[in-house]
């Protein structure tokens, strides 16, 4: 079984809510909302990967030191194994945008379970709600 390294942060803004991020159609879990993020390249720590990820994706700029570890996923998809350290982060410069066209919200968290989301991220929910 591959192991995929993916990490994943769950940005917290001011009123205490957290932001997802829709796949985009044509992509797997399509239509599922998760946590901004993507896979971990060579050479990346999993800090280093989310600082980029986030400017590709949302185009807003992370101090590594501001990236706290909160959580992990282990989850079994049918072709990888899924490993995803889950960072919370209440501090960034810039406004999130869908820069790849994926739509995004700010989900308070009382509403978290009305967001479909992937399988892997469902057993986060517990620990980034006993921090909000
Ligand atoms: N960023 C992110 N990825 C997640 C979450 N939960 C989860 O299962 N994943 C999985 O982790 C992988 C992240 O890959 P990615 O975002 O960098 O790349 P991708 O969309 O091109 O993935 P793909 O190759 O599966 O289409 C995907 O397989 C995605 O389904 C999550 O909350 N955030």
């Amino acid at each position: 079984m591959k192991l995929v390294l993916v990490s994943a942060v769950a940005l917290i803004d001011d009123r205490g809510r957290i932001l997802l991020a829709q796949r985009p159609e044509g992509k797997s879990l399509a239509g599922l909302w998760e946590f901004p993020g993507g896979k971990i390249e060579p050479g990346e720590s999993p800090e280093t990967a989310l600082v980029r990820e986030l400017a590709e994706e949302l185009g807003i700029v992370v101090d590594p030191a501001d990236l706290t570890p909160l959580t992990f996923a282990s989850h079994a998809y049918d072709s990888f194994h899924l490993m995803m350290p889950l960072f919370a982060c209440r501090r960034w410069t810039g406004t999130p945008t869908g820069r790849e066209g994926q739509a995004l919200d700010w989900a308070e968290v009382g509403a978290l379970e009305s967001y479909p989301m992937p399988p892997a991220d469902l057993p986060l929910l517990p620990s980034l709600r006993a921090i909000l």
